[in-house]
């Protein structure tokens, strides 16, 4: 460790803190802000986040007595800095790493991580619910939850926001709000917390400071005093957030502790009502590189600390979001129905390549899942052709919508599902394991998954064909096989799988990028004298029956495989040949999903041999159908 950190070296919890003077966490927040960098330099991961709310952390620590008090981050990947001080420091250099720390917020992990997170905006409805079981209890501990201002975006919070009054007196929300999501936010909301802390709110706060003292409770007189002496000023009334219900309190410099400090404290002393404090911060802060990036370093792979220049992977194929994103823009150059919409990841989805050709046909509707679905809805349903562009993992959120405003309505929707399968370092709250399952189970949904990027493309023009029903293609995150791209793609023949190769006893049905394990799975069984056929399904959905059957009477066992949990392309197989009678002569079957456990973190690969889908685990599965092996898949596993 190259940086001194004698005062955080004496940091064992945050009790440590809590006598230090404003003088002594200054120092202390810059060692946690060295500390942070050096970590992350090693393991990458969410760095700028965290880096704007070192002074924050630091203070909330100092100030709160946690864990007693309980401290709520929104999603936890600004969490870094408060990990360091909670007693993880001895292991933040295993941040994101199999075995390691988690990269957010984990309940298991520490008693200081009071509430799980990694989807934004679950926040303040957790907090609210602890504030109902310490009210409950009879209990006097403080809730305090942080949320920024992208999560903002969510109806969640608003939802919890609007039962805050009601239910709890005794709630502090946290917004910190470095005008920053992922990308920069969008929506009125956004403007209007801009609005909040533009220099003409800060023209006549230090007046508003003064006159608005008086008027609030004895303890926060205090702090609005106190507001003039940081010339940045506190003003209540007026704001929406006082409309739901809550002392609006600020906005305050969240990097200066002279302010921070005692406006936490009073806000503390406070149980009239539940209290907002709107703290301004500056993703990256701190750490030059981060600060001049146009994504302020949100997510980074290992990096140099001195110049900030992150490790260049090996130049690889093009990742299938690539893929997904070139291929809209071709599709959609040949079709000015075609639309796409992102929930606040333009970048992760591939779609701000689509926003560069066609900005006015790109929709980021901010982190707003919900709203993106039935907003695509609502575009099909009048003639488009939206392109609905959502992680796996972050399109469970959107679940109603699909099913009640775009497959009841059997409405064109067409969700490009990216992260589908295993995602490594974000670990299992990130994990799209379940889409296959959720989606499947809807009537008249088109469900593909792509076995490589060619098929990815087709999946795509597939999709853009489909123009009666709702439709859904995945694909994993990373690099594609490197194969090479036709100049546009054709449709495929839907409900139509293919055979990869055809073999005697054993069937592999494969169902997305699986496929190149049971190629070499087929492999290590021909070592073996046994000779595998094996198939990409390409649809879970309508599923090609045809196929199936006449594998089923071909071979003496069948096996399926899918980067998904149970209940989805192995479980739709299993019935459709039960329906068709094929497994009542005695065929062997087994479905290859991922384990029923949530998975931490490793890398991908890692983390698909302990689940059995990697080729040893398909052999074994297929070995243990043909009864030729006592290792089973599940034995494995276990
Ligand atoms: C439901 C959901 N959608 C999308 C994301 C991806 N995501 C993670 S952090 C983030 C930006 C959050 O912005 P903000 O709350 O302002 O926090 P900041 O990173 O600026 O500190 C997004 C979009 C997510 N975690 N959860
Ligand atoms: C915290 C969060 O939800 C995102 O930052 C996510 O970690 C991004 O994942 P990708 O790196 O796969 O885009
Ligand atoms: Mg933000």
């Amino acid at each position: 460790m190259s940086h001194p950190t004698p005062l955080l070296d004496k940091i064992a919890s945050p009790a440590d803190t809590r006598g230090l003077s404003v003088e002594e966490l200054k120092q202390l927040a810059a060692e946690v802000r060295a500390e942070t960098i050096s970590a992350v330099s090693v393991t990458g991961g969410h760095l700028g986040a965290g880096l704007g709310v070192v002074e924050l952390t630091v203070a909330l620590h100092h100030v709160f007595e946690t864990p007693r008090d309980i401290l709520i981050w929104d999603v936890g990947h600004q969490a870094y800095p408060h990990k360091i001080l909670t007693g993880r420091r001895d292991r933040i250099r295993t941040l994101r790493q199999g075995g390691g720390l988690s990269g957010f917020t984990k309940r298991a992990e520490s008693p200081y991580d009071a509430f799980g997170a990694a989807h934004a905006a679950t926040s303040i409805s957790a907090a609210l619910g602890f504030c109902a079981a310490r009210d409950a209890k009879g209990e006097t501990n403080k809730v305090i939850a942080v949320i920024g201002d992208g999560s903002m975006s969510a109806g969640m919070a608003y939802e919890a926001m609007n039962k805050a009054d009601e239910t709890t007196k005794q709630l502090i929300v946290i917004l910190n709000d470095n005008d920053m999501s992922i990308a920069p936010p969008v929506g009125g909301m956004s403007a209007y917390m801009a609005r909040l802390v533009s220099s003409a709110g800060y023209t006549s706060l230090r007046k508003l400071g003064k006159q608005m003292a008086g008027a609030l409770p004895k303890p926060l007189q205090k702090a609005a005093r106190k507001a003039e002496e940081y010339a940045r000023g506190m003003v209540t009334g007026g704001t929406l957030f006082e409309e739901l219900g809550f002392y609006y309190v600020g906005p305050i410099d969240g990097h200066d502790l002279d302010a921070l400090v005692p406006v936490l404290e009073n806000v503390r002393d406070f149980s009239g009502k539940p209290v907002l404090v709107h703290v301004v911060t500056q993703k990256g802060k701190g750490y030059a590189p981060a600060e001049n990036a146009a994504d302020k370093y949100h997510g980074v792979v290992k990096f140099d600390v001195v110049t900030g220049q992150q490790v260049k992977a090996a130049a690889g194929p093009p990742g299938y979001t690539k893929i997904f994103a070139q291929e809209l823009v071709k599709q959609a150059r040949l079709d000015d129905r075609i639309v796409a919409i992102t929930a606040a990841m333009p970048s992760g989805t591939g779609l701000d390549i689509f926003a560069k050709e066609f900005p006015s046909r790109m929709f980021d509707v901010g982190i707003a899942e919900q709203h993106a679905v039935t907003f695509a809805a609502g575009m099909a349903a009048d003639g488009m052709k939206p392109f609905a562009a959502i992680y796996s993992t972050f399109l469970q959120r959107g679940y109603d919508q699909v099913v009640h405003d775009v497959a009841i309505q059997r409405l064109p929707v067409r969700f490009a599902i990216d992260r589908a399968g295993l995602v490594g370092a974000d670990g299992p709250t990130h994990a799209g394991s379940f889409d296959v399952g959720y989606m499947g189970a809807l009537p008249g949904m088109v469900v593909m998954a792509a076995a490589d990027e060619v098929e990815l493309a087709a999946m795509v023009a597939t999709a853009a064909a489909i123009d009666d029903r709702p439709s859904c293609f995945r694909y994993p995150r990373g690099e594609g096989l490197g194969l090479e791209m036709p100049e546009i793609s054709q449709p495929l023949e839907i409900g139509k799988g293919r055979i990869v190769r055809e073999g005697t006893s054993v069937a592999i049905v494969s169902f997305g990028t699986r496929l190149g394990e049971s190629l070499k799975a087929a492999d290590l069984l021909a070592a073996r004298g046994l000779s595998a056929t094996v198939a990409d399904a390409r649809f879970a959905k309508p599923l090609d029956i045809d196929l199936l059957l006449r594998l089923a009477r071909e071979h003496e066992a069948l096996i399926t495989v899918e980067e998904g949990a149970m209940g989805g392309f192995g479980a739709f197989v299993l019935q459709a040949l039960a329906a068709h009678g094929a497994l009542d002569r005695g065929l062997k079957v087994r479905t290859l999903v991922l384990p029923d456990v949530f998975q931490d973190q490793d890398k991908p690969d890692i983390m698909y041999a302990q689940a059995g889908l990697d080729a040893e685990g398909i052999l074994a599965g297929a070995l243990s159908a043909l009864g030729m092996d006592n290792v089973s898949a599940a034995g494995r596993r276990a």
